[in-house]
């Protein structure tokens, strides 16, 4: 157990177990009380690890909470030993703070003892504290989060095509190639802007969340080379010079990301005499939201819940989690497989405490959702064929975990409340646009048929849809409907649009940086992109238009004639460059934002974005100073972020609206009313599939195979959760081409699944799920209607529960 040491400020320890004499029962007690069995495991705990595996809506941040208040009591915490407690997001920690600060008043404590943070905030601060240790200064190294098109990824890309003509050279030649020009070039624009970044930005941030260094990823590399004998491009062999090439260019620029956060305070805490100075502040860890957790942060969290003066102890850490809710596992390394073995491990030690009551839904909302889990882990095998046993049962997407109602007398006020209409309501509209007059139809009614506050969200799969969704709502007439949701002053909050705005200053550098560079293959395909996704121009086969960004533009007289798409979209991008001269060269970002149809709000966005770009280029106001801070302002990201203060679970959640929200976001939060639509196969699971444009390469994608080569290696060590990582054994099984492929299918299925399952437990009192008959093939053309299989979940739940299934006109 923890021992206190060195308490220059002493708590007045209060009723820490006992009834007082006058038998009133003792605010301790209370707290106890109010907890449901897991929670008190919790509450309980005195030292040691404890795995806590949780389902959707069993109370993991109350219960986290009172357990973090009844332990700072109980040790008699304060500012020189402190309970760190570690959350996924700000929102998240700022609301376990409060609630832990409410738990010590009602103990009569003072608030502290105690310190909420994310897990990049908490390594920051380790890291900023010793900056001679860590290596870090924030003074001189900027943060940055690249995506696939960021400047230092496009950099490495580059950088990786000259240094190695020769693999370059084989990977244009594909697995077919008779020399034509115009493929060639069309090959190398892929390659480019598409398969390399993609390739870099997956290995990049997977290596090192895993703590792999370049060196690591080539032991890897070489060991693929002998062992899989249908990788004819050696794809970690490139993955190592793209990964190089990376950390070469962010040291050059005193750039650092944020795995390079995590390994800056991982060094503190190697280093013997910091990390004594911060084992002995750190009473313990707990840690929420486990499953979404890399292996390096995890590491990190381990090293600072040891004990300073029993370091072979086991690290004083609960790790709170669902691994059936981890939805983040195809795009960063958090597999939910290291949080499951967590819980292996400390099952085998009896130290697995389960949260499986939960009084957020309706009971048919609950068997609903544990028949997804059994109907799912049932059936998924068969993806997983060729597999080997051990790897298919890791693999399930799901623990086998049931929600079950609590029990009767539980604290919570309306626990598993009555069902609105059927609770669980299931139907096949005739098309997407019945099924959005239905929505509308349903909503009106549940809402006008109550005086309570009531609260609704349609999730959706992706934004497109959600789109379309608030298009039909607020123009019912042109698409047909009689839809009163308006009419009826219900509110519609479209999440996305109103997150929309912060797409302005990377699309408006996309413009820039193509009306800078022209011939730039890659600048005019970001800028094609950019005006496609914004419906400026048609979708059309972009790669072949940048390959030859001359011709493309100034077509001479024996070009091939363009089609009409492309005369449309060569006039837009003639437009933005006429602009360049004839307009003085502040006015370009008003400019723009006319030409790309923003709305008022992305329009004031833009002019602030314009006034900004303004007053920091003021002494030299050139192209390029422009595109040096607008690069700055897109790239950098400080921890006092953006919507740091905004609540927006409460906006999402008001009672009296109706939320549009994608099934990612809506994570955390719930509604009395949920309506899940446009449930087809082809989108949930979906399939994996290359891009048409990039099978030269063959039938797989070079960033999945690679990432699920240094998967299965990882995975392939056994203690993996443990402190003792670093033993990176390059010698574990890695899997074919083939295999690797396969491996990441089934990933994608099992994520898309317990997606699915994280939004249907959303709901509290109806959940209404539909598959339309007739759905776009693809969400980029909606009005191209055909006839879609629905998603084979939903075809078994309507064969399972009959009486849910419902007709809509
Ligand atoms: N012991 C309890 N007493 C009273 N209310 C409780 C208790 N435990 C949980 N609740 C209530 O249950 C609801 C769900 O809790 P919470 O949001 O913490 O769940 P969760 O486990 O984080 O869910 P999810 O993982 O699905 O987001 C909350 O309204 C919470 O106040």
């Amino acid at each position: 157990m923890p021992q206190n040491s060195d308490l220059s400020e002493t708590r007045t320890t209060p009723e820490v177990t006992a009834t007082p004499d006058n038998g009133r029962e003792s605010p301790w007690e209370r707290i106890r009380r109010g907890l449901r069995p897991g929670q008190r495991q919790m509450a309980d705990w005195q030292g040691g690890s404890l795995a806590v595996s949780a389902v959707p809506g069993a109370g993991k941040s109350k219960g986290m909470a009172d357990a973090a208040a009844l332990t700072i009591a109980r040790s008699q915490l304060n500012h020189r030993r402190q309970l760190v407690v570690v959350t996924f997001t700000r929102s998240a920690a700022a609301n376990i703070k409060v609630r832990i600060r409410q738990a010590l008043e009602t103990l009569g404590l003072p608030a502290y003892g105690f310190n909420v943070n994310t897990l990049h905030g908490l390594a920051l601060n380790i890291a900023t504290q010793h900056p001679e240790q860590s290596g870090l200064s924030l003074e001189e190294a900027t943060l940055i989060a690249p995506n696939q098109s960021h400047r230092a990824i496009a950099h490495c890309v580059e950088r990786w095509i000259a240094e190695h003509p020769y693999r370059y050279q084989q990977l244009i030649e594909g697995q077919s190639f008779d020399g034509e020009e115009t493929e060639r070039l069309r090959r190398q624009s892929v390659l480019r802007t598409d398969v390399l970044p993609a390739l870099a930005h997956t290995v990049i941030h997977e290596s090192k969340s895993s703590g792999l260094l370049p060196e690591d990823l080539l032991a890897l590399a070489e060991a693929s080379q002998t062992r899989v004998p249908d990788d004819d491009y050696e794809i970690l062999a490139i993955a190592v010079g793209l990964y190089r090439e990376y950390q070469q260019f962010l040291r050059s620029r005193q750039l650092i990301d944020y795995d390079d956060m995590i390994l800056a305070a991982l060094r503190v805490l190697r280093e013997p005499s910091t990390c004594q100075i911060w084992q002995e502040r750190v009473y313990a860890v707990f840690e929420d939201e486990a499953q979404d957790s890399s292996p390096l942060q995890s590491q990190l969290l381990e090293l600072l819940a040891t004990d300073a003066n029993n370091r072979d102890a086991p690290p004083n850490l609960i790790r709170v989690g669902d691994p059936n809710q981890a939805i983040n596992s195809t795009f960063t390394p958090a597999d939910p497989i290291y949080f499951r073995r967590f819980c292996q491990h400390c099952e085998s030690r009896g130290l697995l405490a389960t949260m499986d009551r939960a009084g957020r839904s309706s009971p048919m909302i609950i068997e609903a959702a544990n028949f997804t889990l059994d109907w799912v882990n049932e059936h998924y095998p068969r993806a997983l064929q060729g597999l080997g046993t051990a790897i298919v049962e890791e693999a399930l997407p799901f623990r086998a975990q049931h929600i079950h109602p609590v029990d009767p007398g539980d604290p919570q006020k309306g626990a598993n409340p009555a069902p609105t209409g059927l609770g669980l309501e299931l139907c096949a509209p005739r098309d997407i646009y019945a099924t959005v007059g239905a929505i509308a139809r349903r909503i009106v009614e549940l809402f006008s048929h109550t005086s309570e506050p009531r609260s609704a969200a349609i999730l959706v799969r992706e934004n497109r849809q959600g789109r379309l969704i608030q298009e039909i709502f607020s123009n019912p007439k042109a698409y047909g409907l009689d839809c009163e949701l308006l009419d009826r002053g219900i509110p519609v909050y479209d999440v996305a649009a109103n997150e929309r705005l912060s797409h302005v200053p990377g699309e408006i550098l996309a413009l820039l940086n193509f009306i800078d560079r022209p011939h730039s293959p890659q600048y005019l395909k970001e800028a094609l992109r950019v005006l496609v996704k914004r419906q400026r121009i048609q979708a059309q086969d972009l790669d072949r238009l940048a390959s030859r960004p001359e011709q493309f533009l100034y077509p001479g007289p024996l070009a091939p004639t363009q089609s009409p798409s492309e005369l449309d979209a060569r006039g837009f991008c003639t437009r933005l460059l006429d602009a360049r001269i004839a307009l003085p060269i502040y006015q370009l970002i008003s400019f723009i934002a006319v030409e790309l149809d923003y709305n008022p709000s992305e329009l004031a966005t833009a002019d602030k974005l314009g006034e900004r770009v303004s007053r920091q280029t003021a002494r030299s106001r050139s192209m390029a100073s422009i595109l040096e801070v607008l690069n700055e302002i897109v790239a950098s990201e400080s921890f006092e972020g953006v919507d740091a203060d905004r609540d927006t679970e409460s906006i999402y959640t008001r009672s009296g609206q109706v939320t549009i929200v994608t099934m990612h976001k809506a994570k955390g939060l719930d509604w009395d009313y949920v309506f899940i639509p446009f449930l087809h196969e082809n989108t949930i699971p979906g399939q994996s599939w290359v891009p048409p444009q990039a099978q030269f390469l063959g039938e797989f994608t070079l960033s999945e195979v690679a990432r699920a080569q240094i998967r299965a290696s990882l995975h392939g060590q056994k203690q993996f959760y443990s402190r003792r990582l670093g033993d990176f054994d390059p010698t574990t099984a890695i899997p074919s081409v083939r295999e690797s492929w396969q491996q990441a299918a089934a990933l994608k299925m099992a994520e898309e699944y317990r997606l699915l399952y994280v939004a249907m437990t959303r709901a509290r009192r109806l959940l209404w799920m539909s598959a339309a008959v007739q759905a776009p093939f693809t969400w980029s053309k909606p009005e191209n209607l055909q006839q879609q299989k629905p998603c084979p979940v939903f075809a078994a739940l309507a064969k399972h529960f009959p009486e849910s299934v419902v007709t809509v006109d």
